[in-house]
């Protein structure tokens, strides 16, 4: 907790800089909020993002004027002998919450397995486990299996990879050539499940690359903090701990789902825009009310002590999803999340982010954050979570991944109406 005596001596210094400034009624009505602001938020730093207006945000309306494809088109790289589920998940979800395309890339054996859960997943059984190939025949199938995803690559708006993929080394280097190529290609990537397994013993696969998102669960997270932060996983200091760890792979976003979902790419006060930091000191002090930006000039907020407020652990660029989800931990729901994002599980976070990225593009998007990684983890996560809770109203302990999925459209519709 914060120091009380050291929380009023920052709140005094921080209405003393205003109030030297202050001569307007203007700026004694933003003094006034600037108080309100600093009290509420020393009292309780609020991380919560606004996640049901982001997902209004991002989604698309429903325009005649569309043609097939440019609600977003999605590619899921998972599915083995052992799991079939997980691509299946990943892939279906993203088609529910409103992409037009949905592709899964797996093995072999797992594809007429996939294909039997629905027809209306585009399934390629290109990818081969080690006990399927002969040492010399290893190069030739590696470069088959590439340029079979290539000739597609370029369509996809996201890949999602690892729901389901297995744990085989052959199959995890071709993988691993895949991702090379979506990011040559600037093809947004999702990593999920044994796609985090791949990445957390080969982190150059990612670092670097704005458009990656991870999202671990308890599991996959404790393997990559140990991993890249060399320490354990600390709950106490959650928040900075997620913000550390997508700031040393090098900005990619990080959603670690969990009781609440926490969400970063790493961006720290720092190494942000002026015009992103006024917006963000704006609604500090106003208490959350978004103030113009014109306005924060005219009250040089600019020149406020940042320190000061970074000292009481402001870590406001890091967002928690909370909204009350469900309590049965059934296996599966990761993957939704993936394909909406990949559905924060997997699927959602796909679609949600290919969504964010064409606003962006039309300049059509009014958030404070621009990262479209960023937008498509928080309203995959609220959409997951939004579904999840649903369901479990009406199944109670037997609510399984499916019945969540079934509860993805009327979710979506109660946040984002159709007409
Ligand atoms: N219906 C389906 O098809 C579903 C399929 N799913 C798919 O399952 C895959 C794994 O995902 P998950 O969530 O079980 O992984 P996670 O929490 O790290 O591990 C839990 C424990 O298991 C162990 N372990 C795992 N793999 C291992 C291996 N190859 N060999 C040995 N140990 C292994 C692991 O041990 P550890 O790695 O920590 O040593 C830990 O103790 C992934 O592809 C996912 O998409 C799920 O999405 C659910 C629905
Ligand atoms: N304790 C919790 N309370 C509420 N929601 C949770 C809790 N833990 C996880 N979730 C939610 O459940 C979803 C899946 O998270 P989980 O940690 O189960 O993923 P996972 O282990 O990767 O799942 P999967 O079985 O698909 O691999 C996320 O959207 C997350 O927000
Ligand atoms: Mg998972």
């Amino acid at each position: 907790m914060l120091g009380s005596s050291g929380v009023l001596r920052r709140q005094q210094f921080l209405i003393r800089s205003l109030g030297v400034r202050g001569c307007s009624d203007r700026n004694t009505i933003t003094n006034q909020k600037a108080m309100q602001g600093i009290m509420k938020f020393t009292s309780r730093p609020s991380l919560e993002a606004d996640a049901e207006s982001v997902l209004r945000a991002i989604t698309p309306t429903l325009d005649p004027n569309r043609y097939k494809g440019q609600a977003g088109k999605i590619a899921v790289i998972g599915g083995c002998r052992e799991y079939t589920g997980a691509p299946y998940f990943s892939a279906i979800s993203a088609l529910k919450i409103g992409a037009d395309l949905s592709h899964v890339f797996c093995t072999k054996d797992a594809a007429s397995v996939i294909k039997s859960y629905s027809p209306e997943l585009i399934v390629h059984p290109i990818l081969e486990e080690s006990y399927s190939v002969r040492d010399e025949d290893r190069s030739f199938i590696s470069e088959k299996v590439l340029a079979e995803v290539d000739k597609w690559m370029e369509r996809f708006d996201c890949l999602v990879v690892g729901p389901g993929l297995g744990r085989d080394p052959f199959l995890l280097d071709c993988v691993s050539n895949i991702m090379k190529h979506a990011r040559r290609s600037n093809v947004p990537i999702v990593i999920d499940g044994d796609g985090l397994f791949l990445v957390t013993n080969c982190i150059d696969l990612v670092s670097g690359y704005p458009l990656a998102v991870l999202t671990p669960n308890i599991n996959e997270y404790k393997r990559l903090v140990q991993k890249v932060l060399s320490c354990e996983v600390n709950d106490e200091d959650a928040p900075e701990q997620v913000l550390s760890l997508a700031k040393r792979i090098g900005g990619v976003t990080i959603l670690r789902k969990g009781r609440s979902d926490l969400i970063s790419d790493g961006e720290t006060v720092g190494n942000t825009s002026k015009h992103r930091r006024n917006c963000w000191y704006g609604c500090l002090l106003a208490g959350g009310d978004d103030i113009s930006c014109d306005t924060l000039d005219d009250c040089e907020l600019g020149s406020l002590p940042y320190q000061q407020l970074l000292s009481i652990r402001c870590m406001k660029l890091v967002n928690s999803v909370s909204i009350y989800g469900s309590p049965r931990r059934c296996g599966g729901q990761g993957d939704i999340l993936s394909g909406r994002q990949v559905l924060i599980s997997e699927f959602d976070v796909g679609v949600f982010l290919s969504w964010a990225r064409q606003k962006i593009k039309d300049g059509d998007l009014s958030t404070s954050s621009r990262n479209p990684a960023l937008l498509g983890c928080i309203a995959a996560s609220a959409l997951m979570r939004k579904a999840a809770s649903l369901a479990f109203e009406n199944k109670k302990r037997s609510t399984l991944t499916t019945d969540i999925i079934e509860c993805l459209g009327r979710s979506l519709e109660d946040i984002c109406p159709v007409g």
